[in-house]
């Protein structure tokens, strides 16, 4: 198994934010992660690349305790784009992709030009290549969140976790990030609020209060009783008459 979490819990102040859960993503697959506001999705993607140390349970990558991985180890398996990600203002797109070089760097292995086409590559998947140049700070929200993108490609993980790797993003970069996450050759955990783009998920993991209350393939998961009792919303069911995907359609419950 690419990555496994088993019986995780993690609390602040005594107050258990989440408990129990266990989780096994194999090879390639790309898992979505759903749930409503505060049910715990960031504190386990935080949990799950080590930004946070787990109080009950353990994190395996193929097999291998995270815990017991050096951060250099970790960063060259995994690498994690968080929600409100933030860099240092006096610095250019391309040195900000080019961070994510750095597990890789050693006296034993200086940068190199496969380094530079690494990073090129990186800036131009995700749009931004025209834009390498450019101070950081002038960035808007949308080409801060593709630039994150483009340095936890750089990074060549074979685990990427991320998210809401779409909220800041308009329509057209949201489906480019997400054709693109479901392309690429990685093992890929995704937290996402847009249900409908999380049907083209491998399968769904569904967070409440902390727990991981379902998981399976997309169709099963979102089924109208667990939108009703998890997201507290009625859903009626549509059929895209240009390609039969299905489509949710949501009403408030009143
Ligand atoms: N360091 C902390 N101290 C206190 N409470 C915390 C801490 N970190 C997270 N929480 C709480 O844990 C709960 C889960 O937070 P988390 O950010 O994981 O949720 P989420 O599912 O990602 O939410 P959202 O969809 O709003 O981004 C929330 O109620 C949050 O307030």
């Amino acid at each position: 198994m690419m990555l496994a979490a088993h019986d995780l819990g993690w609390s602040a102040r005594g107050a258990p934010i989440l408990r129990g859960v266990s989780l096994e993503v194999p090879e390639g697959e790309t898992l979505g992660l759903i749930g409503p506001n505060g049910s715990g999705k960031s504190t386990l993607m935080r949990l799950l690349c080590g930004v946070l140390k787990p109080e009950a349970g353990e994190v395996r990558l193929a097999g291998e305790p995270l815990a017991r991985m050096s951060r250099r180890r970790a960063a060259q398996w995994l690498a994690m784009v968080e929600q409100q990600a933030e860099t240092a203002d006096r610095i250019t797109v391309r040195d900000a992709v080019e961070l994510g070089r750095t597990p890789w760097l050693s006296p034993l292995r200086p940068w190199s030009a496969e380094d530079d086409a690494i990073v090129a590559e990186a800036l131009a998947v995700v749009e931004m290549s025209g834009l390498a140049a450019r101070d950081w700070a002038t960035l808007s929200g949308g080409e801060r969140q593709r630039a994150h993108i483009a340095r936890a490609l750089a990074q060549r993980p074979r685990i990427l976790l991320l998210d809401e790797p779409t909220n800041h993003l308009d329509i057209h970069h949201q489906l480019s990030i997400l054709q693109l996450v479901a392309t690429l050759p990685v093992t890929t955990v995704v937290a996402l609020h847009d249900l409908n783009q999380a049907m083209s998920c491998d399968r769904l993991g569904v967070l409440q209060h902390g727990r991981l209350v379902a998981l399976g393939k997309p169709q099963e998961v979102l089924s109208p009783a667990l939108l009703r009792d998890v997201f507290g919303v009625r859903a009626s069911f549509l059929t895209d008459p240009a390609d039969g995907a299905r489509i949710i359609r949501f009403h408030a419950v009143s």
